[in-house]
């Protein structure tokens, strides 16, 4: 079976494109991230295909609103079957708790286990110029880890943070939390818009549970390849 820790973003704008890329990645990938570069393109028929490969799938929309409108959303959403979706912590404790209890609400109508509910913390491109630009005067770590707390609190499953942060919030929020780590960078790979980023290595060394990785898979002359040398690095850590 393909180690699950390893989510592969499939930012891709033709179902065409997913399909080629999902067949060449083959057994290597389990786990794929849907986004809004191809939902907003194809729409749910991309579910429909992953599901039929049997892959978990990560339906990433960063839901932000006010409370009523997220939590009716992610309902609309519950209907495709996906693994796991998401909300901007940013959006508050509110938010977060009506859209928690919503969707488990909904899960037991529907005699389903809720699908894994997490939020954004800082987003992984953020570096300390954009922060400060906001107007927000203290350290981006200390904001995500309040981010993560705060998450908790209102009962969401985890959350998507830098593995830079990870440490911190599996300090703060115990091990049965989710932490998913998007800008991960092999090694000597380009860094693209990604700020805050660590090597795959590095991100579960520091506590992150999966690792959510694009442009290094799909973008690569070899997007196998690339997805194994990735699952060799991360193999012997637990
Ligand atoms: O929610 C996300 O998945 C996400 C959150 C975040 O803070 N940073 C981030 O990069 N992402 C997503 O993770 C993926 C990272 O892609 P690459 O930078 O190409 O590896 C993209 O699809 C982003 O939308």
């Amino acid at each position: 079976m393909a180690d699950e820790r390893l989510i592969a973003a499939l930012d891709v704008r033709t179902l065409s494109e997913a399909k080629a890329l999902v067949e060449k990645l083959g057994d290597s990938v389990g786990f794929y991230k849907v986004g809004m570069e191809l939902f907003y393109a194809v729409g749910p028929q991309i579910i429909t295909y992953l599901k039929e490969q049997n892959k978990k799938i990560f339906l990433d929309l960063k839901l932000h609103d006010i409370p009523n409108t997220v939590a009716e959303g992610l309902v609309s959403l519950m209907k495709l079957g996906v693994d796991i979706f998401n909300v901007h912590a940013s959006g508050g404790f509110t938010m977060m708790q009506k859209a928690v209890t919503r969707v488990h609400e909904e899960a037991a109508k529907m005699g389903i286990n809720p699908p894994k509910l997490i939020a954004i913390t800082i987003l992984t491109s953020t570096n300390d110029e954009d922060w400060q630009g906001l107007g927000m005067a203290m350290p981006i770590h200390e904001q995500v880890v309040r981010l993560a707390k705060l998450t908790q609190k209102a009962g969401l499953d985890g959350v998507v943070a830098s593995a830079r942060e990870a440490q911190m919030i599996r300090e703060a929020c115990g091990n049965d939390f989710m932490i998913v780590t998007p800008g991960v960078r092999p090694a000597g790979a380009s860094a693209d818009d990604q700020s805050r980023i660590t090597t795959p290595a590095q991100a579960l060394q520091n506590g992150a549970s999966q690792l959510v990785i694009g442009r290094p898979i799909y973008a690569a002359d070899n997007p196998k390849a690339s997805a194994d040398n990735i699952l060799e690095e991360i193999k012997n850590i637990k």
